[in-house]
């Protein structure tokens, strides 16, 4: 790894805020970084002095502590690295830079603020949150520890990051997904359970690979630009028809030589590349190459290459259109499509720019810094690929700013030690600072489509290399190529697709939950179709299987024959650790029980709505409730958005209220419950929604509420997620829902009286404001305004008096004793005050097991409900 860019100086930028649970060194600080100077500049002698009293401030500053110390032990790995601790693990600059940052934030805070016993504990409350949930159970892991990573072959500096995590092993969507992509360097194209950890399955073999990248150039002198990364199974099987040729490596940069690792026929996991990765290791010895040399590793069919430059032309006609692949219905023709796509790649040459029409027009010079050179006679393409001989080798694209934001962060504390810089580059905050970042020409960008398309076509130097990029990354997939987010991702694609032999040569990595979730069609599209002129059309459309849809983001994409690891069949996305119920009740009531969860079991809860209004609507009235309610929606302002998600996180009985803009990845620790204020329109939503809770193993309950409209949404949500029966139903006694429901009332008409308050003071503000800014007095008789109403006063302030001694007063006494109503058992009768709500939801599952078993398989109440819905 280049000492360059460790030593390169790193200054944190902060963003006021955000919500997710990694890294505990950073204490709640998001890792925008810029970095503020990396050896290019000379220097006069003045500056060369700041720098070096600088440099001694961050060596006082570095003083080992507590924190940044790891046992002192060394261990040999399996896989030949020594996972070693020193007496002081010395972190990157990146997050000196960070921790300075703190300190100096913390000296700050001292010093305006006279020491409050409140600001204490806050302070010591973060910490203690976001230390449990890095690492909960093993506060400290030792290198022996960390045995399970070995298999991996992940470089020592990530391997002492994830140990400082509380990383003992790897997940099950790491375990089966690490092996085909850091051994295999395969596509891989992952569902697994929300909170599974899917984004170190690609945040691990993007580091470590940037890492291997870097260090063969450096070693070479090689342009990594042009370093093949990819292998392709494909190719292998070329292999074995035509005799490869071998290069001898360090002679050129297009080393052409053989590959014999043998990898999963079918592209599906078995979830064991361990005899993969022995027989590539056994024919690299054979064959005398070094192990850890993988440029020579990348194979060459020479013969076959040939024919390729013809199909290549011939196939620039077959060449679907993204937008034609998405609106297609024919999935037969994609589905070949995807085959021909495949077959089409066959023994392309990835090494070989000349063949694509790049021009190789970088040369690097002894500081490493490349220069252009203009080649006149040469065809021009369309686009050509800027090399500014500082790469971008990583792109990882989320559907929303604060999962980029997220993802920035988890990578950032994984990367801890590895020198690599990790950009955020998201819609909503200023896009000069953004600017400022890129210009420090990170490794790796996180980003929401739209900025990045923005950015790029602005002409942003460094994003110009996007085609280049050897690791490209699509977090929640499937949400991304949806109608109206795809027509943002599409042209990117298209941009990053450009150059054949480098979309070739790029690694790519798509997951999500629910990629491979599919639905029943709607009923109007089975069967026949009449036309206006009476026409009888029998349709054959049918319903999409897994296989069809993973086909098309195949092509979508641009993957080649990728690794395709499913695990979630059993669950369908939602975690096994997640308990699911609803609540029935009528529209009126609805805010009533929602009140009832809310009160009766506090706990960090997020409760989604489908649209922004509801959001606004029950902030209103949950906050005159006394609930700690945080709005969050996409008509905020950004900077609000992260600031209550913060919030949000730092308090263990806050009440997020959100719409599906927080359903996709967000991973904020412990969240207790989540509510569905209203069903969701696809199951995809559910299974987002309510994989907030339940996360890294741990338990959590998910409550869905529907009134009679909304059964049929909700029967069609339970097909698709293949419930044999209903969802059982959440205990909750009538009785209180009565006192709950005048509260609620109370507190609606409080609303409504202020409205009209409001309505009136703004009424009279803006005659008065009129009238100044005209400069005229007005009659009072001339106009007839709204006066302020003493009576709309009295009323509310009666109102909000009454609710206030209502709120006071326990509502659930001490010792309240219930019978629940899904229960026949009168003898059942028992006190909950102590008992959290997954714990009252599991004594009612154990209990009414029977009645569960009796539907079992018939999924009846289903039926009728949609019966009676269609009626
Ligand atoms: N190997 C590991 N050991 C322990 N915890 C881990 C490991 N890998 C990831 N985690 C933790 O698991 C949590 C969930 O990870 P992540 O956000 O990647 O899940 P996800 O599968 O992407 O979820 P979603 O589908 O909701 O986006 C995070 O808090 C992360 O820190």
């Amino acid at each position: 790894m280049s000492k360059k860019i460790k030593t390169a100086k790193w200054q944190s930028v902060s963003l006021d805020g955000f919500p997710i649970s990694m890294a505990d060194n950073f204490d709640g600080l998001v890792g925008l970084e810029e970095c503020t100077d990396y050896g290019t500049d000379k220097g006069s002698k003045a500056t060369k002095k700041k720098r070096e009293s600088k440099k001694r401030k961050a060596e006082q500053i570095s003083i080992p502590t507590e924190e940044n110390c790891v046992p002192n032990k060394k261990v040999k790995l399996t896989n030949g690295f020594t996972v070693e601790s020193c007496g002081t693990v010395t972190p990157s600059l990146t997050n000196d830079a960070l921790k300075n940052k703190k300190n100096k934030q913390l000296k700050r805070n001292k010093k305006k603020t006279p020491k409050s016993k409140d600001a204490n504990e806050v302070v010591k409350k973060q910490k203690v949150k976001l230390g449990e949930n890095v690492n909960d159970e093993d506060s400290k892991l030792t290198p022996e520890d960390m045995l399970s990573w070995a298999e991996f072959k992940l470089p020592e500096e990530i391997i002492k990051a994830l140990m400082e995590l509380g990383f003992k092993q790897p997940t099950k969507i790491q375990q089966m997904s690490l092996p085909a992509a850091i051994h295999g360097r395969r596509d891989i194209l992952g569902a697994a359970e929300t909170g599974s950890g899917k984004t170190l399955a690609f945040g691990l073999p993007i580091l470590s690979g940037i890492m291997k990248l870097k260090e063969k150039a450096q070693l070479k002198n090689l342009d990594v630009y042009d370093i093949p990364f990819k292998k392709s199974s494909n190719k292998k099987k070329e292999i074995t028809k035509t005799k490869p040729k071998k290069i001898k490596k360090g002679k050129s940069k297009k080393a052409h030589v053989e590959n014999s690792k043998e990898s999963s026929e079918d592209g599906y996991s078995s979830g064991d590349e361990k005899e993969e990765d022995n027989k590539e290791n056994s024919s690299k010895e054979g064959n005398g190459i070094e192990t850890d040399d993988f440029i020579e590793e990348i194979e060459v069919p020479l013969r076959k290459r040939e024919e390729s430059i013809d199909e290549g032309n011939d196939s620039e006609n077959e060449y679907i259109k993204l937008s034609e692949m998405f609106d297609s219905d024919d999935l037969a023709s994609n589905e070949s499509a995807a085959e021909e796509k495949i077959d089409e790649q066959d023994g392309i040459d990835t090494v070989d720019n000349d063949e694509s029409g790049v021009i190789d027009t970088v040369e690097k010079d002894k500081s490493g810094l490349g220069c252009v050179k203009v080649i006149d006679d040469i065809e021009m393409p369309k686009q050509i690929i800027v090399k500014t001989g500082k790469p971008l080798y990583a792109l990882i694209i989320t559907p929303t700013r604060e999962l980029a934001i997220q993802i920035s962060r988890h990578l950032i504390a994984v990367a801890k030690y590895t020198g690599i810089r990790i950009a955020t580059i998201v819609g909503g905050m200023a896009s000069v600072k953004q600017e400022r970042v890129l210009r420090s020409a990170p490794e790796v960008v996180v980003a929401t489509p739209g900025r990045l398309w923005e950015l790029l076509n602005q002409g942003e130097p460094h994003l110009q290399q996007l085609p280049s990029v050897k690791f490209l990354a699509i977090d929640e997939t499937d949400r991304m190529i949806e109608r109206g987010h795809f027509e943002e991702l599409e042209p990117l694609l298209e941009r990053l697709n450009m150059d054949e032999a480098y979309k070739n040569s790029r690694q790519n990595f798509v997951f999500s939950a629910t990629l491979t979730m599919v639905h029943d069609l709607p009923s109007h599209m089975k069967g026949k179709k009449v036309t206006k002129r009476g026409k009888v059309i029998n349709r054959k459309i049918e319903k999409m299987t897994p296989q069809q849809k993973v086909n098309r983001l195949i092509n979508m994409i641009g993957m080649t024959e990728p690794k395709v690891v499913d695990i979630t069949t059993q669950n369908l996305g939602t975690a096994e650790t997640l308990t699911e119920c609803r609540i029935a009740c009528s529209l009126d009531q609805k805010d009533a029980y929602l009140f009832y969860i809310l009160r009766r079991h506090p706990g960090r809860t997020i409760v989604f709505c489908n649209s922004i209004n509801s959001v606004k609507r029950l902030v209103q009235i949950l906050t005159l409730l006394k609930c700690r309610t945080l709005p969050l929606h996409a008509s905020m302002p950004q900077r609000q958005r992260l600031k209550n998600l913060e919030r949000f996180r730092d308090d263990s009985r806050g009440v997020l209220i959100a719409t599906d803009v927080a359903a996709r990845g967000l991973d904020i620790p412990n969240v207790d419950h989540v509510v569905h204020y209203q069903v969701p329109k696809t199951a995809e939503n559910y299974v987002h929604r309510s994989g907030r809770t339940a996360r890294a193993n741990k338990e959590g309950l998910t409550i869905l509420m529907m009134e009679p409209s909304e059964a049929y949404t909700y029967s069609k949500l339970c097909r698709t997620l293949n419930k044999t029966t209903e969802l059982a139903n959440f205990p909750v006694p009538t009785s209180s829902i009565t006192v709950l429901k005048e509260m609620i009332n109370l507190a609606r008409d409080i609303e409504v009286l202020e409205l009209r308050r409001r309505r009136t003071a703004q009424a009279i503000g803006w005659r008065e404001k009129a009238a100044k800014e005209m400069d005229m007095i007005i009659d009072e008789d001339d106009v007839p305004v709204k006066q302020a109403d003493p009576k709309l006063d009295k009323e509310l302030n009666a109102k909000k008096r009454r609710l206030e001694t209502m709120l006071a007063q326990p509502v659930f006494p001490k010792g309240f004793s219930y019978k629940y109503p899904t229960l026949n058992d009168t003898t059942s009768l028992q006190t909950v005050s102590e008992e959290n709500a997954l714990q009252v939801m599991k004594k009612a599952l154990e209990t009414g097991e029977l009645k569960k078993e009796k539907r079992k398989g018939k999924n009846e109440p289903l039926l009728q409900l949609e019966k009676a819905f269609k009626k």
